[in-house]
């Protein structure tokens, strides 16, 4: 596979003097044509500096990012991005249809491709017959479907999502899961997700990459070895889920600490497992306050 998108020593530090804070830092990495990864990491470490650097939205204090080969210094135009709160990325006073031709606008392209293009698109996300209904008609999960189909109406190479599922509730959450899975195998999408989901990340990606607290640095790139077909019962039942999600869990809640500190004991297996279910609990309890804030 060749590489689609590659991030070469990209650092970003906000602000200046003082007061500047640095939020991602070393990074380097690739995704390959036609691949699906996941980045996991702690909140507030950086994921969402790191998506828009690769997006164009800001420049980044050192590094590059190249689509193709070609290096990003402004938002690709086949490149198109989900962000989390679809209720503030769609336009509540056009239609379903006229959201996701939105962007077409300005690619210089037909009326009647655009329309024909968002009528594939909503087909593909199940919302054919909701063409003509407006955002604040639908529910929150088929709100994000309007998303998704807008950002493949583009038909990008690259598609990005910014924790594009952490704002509908647990079972609306499966179905976009599978609908990812699904629209990204029938298309051959190439895709960068970030979550915080540990669970989320292994039962989507074909990879998933690790990051350490802020400043934000790769700590992990796990080849996830499970079959291409998911399923949300079966999938997560199996040993091989199991173990991955472990091991994600173990690595954020106790990232390798390299040369600096060669002599810490490493922990038993039982002493290992532990603090992932102490992780993997705090982790779920802070999901389940912040439904029931949302
Ligand atoms: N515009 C900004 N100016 C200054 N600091 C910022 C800015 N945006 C983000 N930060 C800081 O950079 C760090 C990384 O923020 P970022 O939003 O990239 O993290 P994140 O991993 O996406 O967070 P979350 O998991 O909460 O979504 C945080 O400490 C944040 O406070």
């Amino acid at each position: 596979m060749t590489a689609m998108l590659e991030v070469a020593d990209l650092r970003h530090t906000y602000g200046s003097g003082p007061g500047a804070h640095t939020a991602v830092q070393n990074l380097n990495f690739t995704i390959a044509t036609g691949e699906l990864a996941c980045i996991v990491g702690p909140s507030g470490c950086g994921k969402s500096t790191l998506l828009r650097c690769i997006a164009g939205l800001i420049k980044p204090s050192a590094g590059t990012v190249s689509l193709h080969g070609d290096l990003i210094e402004r938002t690709p135009e086949d490149l198109a991005v989900v962000f989390q709160d679809y209720s503030r990325s769609l336009f509540p006073w056009l239609s379903v249809r006229g959201n996701v031709e939105f962007p077409l606008r300005s690619r210089g392209i037909s009326r009647s491709e655009r329309k024909r293009r968002a009528a594939e698109a909503l087909e593909w996300v199940g919302l054919s017959g909701a063409e003509a209904k407006y955002p604040w008609q639908l529910s929150g999960g088929m709100q994000q479907r309007v998303s998704i189909a807008r950002a493949l109406a583009c038909q990008p190479a690259l598609l990005l999502m910014d924790e594009p599922f952490a704002s509908v509730d647990a079972q609306t959450r499966f179905e976009l899961e599978d609908l990812l899975l699904r629209v990204r195998h029938e298309h051959d999408s190439t895709v960068l997700l970030v979550t915080h989901d540990i669970d989320e990340s292994v039962y989507l990606g074909d990879r998933v990459l690790v990051l350490s607290k802020s400043p934000a640095s790769i700590v992990a790139d796990l080849p996830v070895d499970l079959p291409a077909q998911r399923d949300q019962i079966t999938t997560r039942e199996s040993a091989n889920f199991v173990t991955l999600r472990g091991e994600v869990a173990r690595l954020l809640h106790n990232p390798p600490t390299g040369a600096a500190d060669p002599v810490k004991p490493r922990p038993t297996a039982a002493e290992e497992e532990a603090a992932a279910q102490r992780f993997l609990e705090a982790e779920r309890a802070s999901h389940a306050s912040e439904a029931s804030t949302n």
